[in-house]
């Protein structure tokens, strides 16, 4: 279970800012509904933005060596995320597959979805997203090949704009030996089921 965010204190012109938010959307800040709205919202956006607060490289730093010689590919499938877009502050949802090729060191799995998770709880262009969490892996973990493939909706394209519902756009970042060799970006690839 995920706790509660913790009850922050809002600062007096972030809350005006929401208000301003609500005129601007054709609503009445003072009506009864909407009275801790800005608040709410302003909680939500320190928490949608946490990572932020966070070196995601951090989550790296706990590595096990005794995995009994294991130098395959170590895969972490569809981890599910949210992110929002810097165009339009708009949810991104999607999922990310995260592989590595072990040099020597192996990290805890879940790791891989904390550093995935630290990076997208910011405002974010999908392609960024995709390098920051592939060079993060290939520069702490030092293994022989990194593969990330992001898959993902875009609120900004389905709810409004161009307004497409059921487009997924793909970002993927290969490096290393997935890079190199045809065959390893293909069994990953595989793995991965593209
Ligand atoms: N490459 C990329 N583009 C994105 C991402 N998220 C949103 N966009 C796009 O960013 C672009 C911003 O375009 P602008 O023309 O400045 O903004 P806009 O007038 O709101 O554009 P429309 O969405 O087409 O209405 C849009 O085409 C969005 O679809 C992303 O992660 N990567
Ligand atoms: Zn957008």
């Amino acid at each position: 279970m995920v706790a509660p965010a913790p009850k922050i204190p809002v600062p007096d012109d972030v809350a005006d800012a929401v208000r301003t938010l609500l005129r601007w959307a054709g609503d009445d800040p003072s009506r009864e509904g909407l009275i801790d709205t800005p608040k709410r919202v302003a909680r939500a956006w320190r928490e949608y933005c946490q990572g932020y607060g966070e070196d995601p490289a951090h989550h790296l730093s706990r590595v096990f060596e005794e995995v009994g010689g294991y130098d395959e590919i170590v895969l972490l499938k569809d981890i599910p995320f949210q992110s929002h877009c810097e165009h339009h502050m708009a949810p991104i949802i999607g999922k990310a597959s995260i592989a590595y090729l072990p040099e020597n060191l192996v990290v805890g799995i879940s790791k891989l979805a904390r550093v995935l998770h630290g990076f997208a709880r910011r405002l974010q262009v999908q392609e960024r997203l995709t390098a920051q969490v592939a060079d993060c892996i290939w520069e702490h973990l030092k293994p022989r090949g990194v593969a990330v493939v992001i898959e993902a909706s875009h609120a900004c394209m389905t709810a409004r704009g161009v307004r497409t519902p059921g487009v997924g756009m793909v970002t993927s970042r290969m490096m290393g030996t997935f890079r190199e060799d045809e065959r390893s970006r293909k069994e990953v690839l595989a793995l991965m089921g593209y």
